[in-house]
């Protein structure tokens, strides 16, 4: 048991160039991770959430959906600021989580996140050769064969982005500044446009009366109540769970904190900025979808597209192609950059083969690791119908929030004179009520995803006992003193 649970020990994990473990270039400044965690968050989620959402859970009071999400995900963005103020490593949760709760926990995170990771770019990657071939669609050209050619953007996307990562953050940095700025300009217009068309009556019935439907339960609170119901205020909030996906990406901002200039204080500040303009512009475009057409007439396809068809704005549908492709493109990326962090740190500490921790000397990034994911997924986005998946990200993710919240106010306790960058005001009862707001859209997620996630976690558990426990570099003897400490660069 105490094998298990031994902790990393604080001083590899704190200060300003966490420790002796540091081995990744320091680059990033607090603008860059807004960039960043825009890039990340930004993406499928925006373009169609907001239609689905109203037109199946929440009619038009998908707009306070948004909010409650928002704030959600607020409070849990507090919490990782704190822990990545005072651990700022690329393990992020996972290595908050070595240092507060011990190993076991810790390999635990990490397989969420792999989970949450992998599986986000493959999911995104396919949305992404979807959405590619119905932008060329739309243009009046017809695409033989969409699923054969669509197979082929998705391969040509995943390896050029792998390119990107492998080849080193600067010139992925630089790519993502140029995108992001496009896909938030194509979002502009999408507000300007959507402002102009909006038809005050479609609010009319901000509050749609509760029905209950006659389709099985399917989420865990569903099953709980022995029956589905949709509008209403429940609607309202319920519709909050799905919308965390399109929040998600944040967390991922913590991750290259071991590359961040000044972390401590910049981290917490471009992690928090860059949620908050997220926030903003997740509720304005939900404001132009519900406005411009009624939530009875939301196309479940492509919604915001077909909204600006009815109202005669057709143009549009181009720009929001032309956004979704390149939001999309940079989701891929940062969500590879950040899984190749938790990745390289998990192989850093023994509980992964060691050798995928190896950095290059050329290209100052962990190459192997780099390559290994893209492969992945590469495999999951061309033979896993992971469009159907994606809940499975959005569990990974909650999982690791608990826990980070939880860590805040142990970690308060029972390290009080660490240095922190940042501290979440009101503890514990901010990181308290972040547990029960992630629990909330927890319990709003189906069954069938809970037990999909239960067996990639006992799997998890299988792959730590037989392999992580041993290999760990906790697990081996002390170095002597007069010996060089071997955890410096590789
Ligand atoms: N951390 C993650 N797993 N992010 C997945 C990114 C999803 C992104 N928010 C979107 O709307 O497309």
């Amino acid at each position: 048991m105490s094998t298990i649970l031994r902790r990393l020990p604080p001083s590899e994990a704190t200060g300003l160039r966490t420790g002796a473990r540091h081995s990744l270039a320091e680059l990033y400044r607090p603008a860059d991770l807004v960039v960043l965690g825009l890039g990340v968050m930004i993406g499928a989620g925006i373009f169609s959430i907001a239609g689905r959402q109203a037109a199946s859970t929440a009619g038009p009071g998908v707009i306070l959906s948004f909010m409650i999400a928002g704030i959600a995900c607020l409070l849990a963005c507090l919490c990782y600021a704190e822990l990545s103020s005072t651990m700022p490593t690329s393990g992020s949760a996972y290595t908050f989580t070595y240092v507060i709760f011990g190993e076991v926990w810790a390999w635990i995170i990490g397989w969420a996140l792999i989970l949450e990771l992998q599986l986000a770019a493959a999911v995104v990657a396919r949305a992404w050769g979807e959405i590619a071939v119905g932008a060329i669609a739309n243009f009046g050209v017809t695409v033989p064969n969409r699923g054969l050619v669509s197979d082929l953007l998705v391969f040509v996307i995943v390896v050029v982005l792998t390119g990107i990562v492998a080849l080193g953050a600067r010139i992925g940095l630089r790519a993502l500044w140029i995108m992001v700025s496009a896909k938030l300009l194509a979002i502009g217009a999408v507000i300007v446009v959507g402002l102009a068309h909006i038809d005050v009556a479609n609010f009319g019935d901000f509050y749609v009366r509760p029905v209950t439907l006659s389709v099985a339960p399917q989420t865990v609170l569903e099953v709980v109540f022995g029956e589905s119901q949709a509008f209403g205020w429940f609607g309202i909030f319920a519709a909050a769970s799905a919308i965390a996906f399109a929040y998600i990406g944040f967390d991922i901002v913590a991750t290259s904190a071991e590359e961040t200039v000044n972390a401590p204080k910049a981290v917490p500040k471009g992690m928090i900025r860059s949620l908050v303009i997220a926030t903003v512009i997740y509720i304005a475009v939900a404001v132009v979808m519900v406005g411009m057409v009624s939530y009875t007439k939301i196309s479940l396809e492509a919604p915001l597209s077909s909204a600006f068809r009815a109202v005669g704005a057709d143009w549009m549908v181009h720009v929001i192609d032309a956004g979704a492709v390149l939001g999309l493109t940079t989701v891929i990326l940062v969500l590879i950059v950040g899984q190749t962090r938790v990745l390289f740190s998990m192989a850093r500490d023994g509980l992964i083969p060691r050798r995928l921790a190896a950095v290059s000397r050329r290209y100052h990034t962990p190459t192997r690791v780099t390559l290994v994911i893209g492969f992945a997924a590469i495999v999951l986005a061309e033979f896993v119908p992971v469009l159907t998946m994606q809940e499975l990200v959005v569990i990974g993710t909650l999982f690791a929030f608990a826990f980070v919240a939880a860590g805040v106010i142990v970690m308060r306790r029972r390290m009080p004179y660490l240095e922190r960058g940042f501290r979440v005001p009101l503890s514990p009862l901010l990181p308290g009520l972040s547990m029960v707001a992630t629990l909330w859209l927890m319990v709003n997620l189906r069954v069938l995803t809970w037990a999909w996630f239960a067996l990639w976690m006992a799997f998890g558990l299988l792959v730590y006992l037989l392999y992580g426990r041993r290999h760990s570099l906790l697990a081996r003897p002390r170095p002597t003193p007069d010996k060089p400490h071997g955890r410096h660069r590789r």
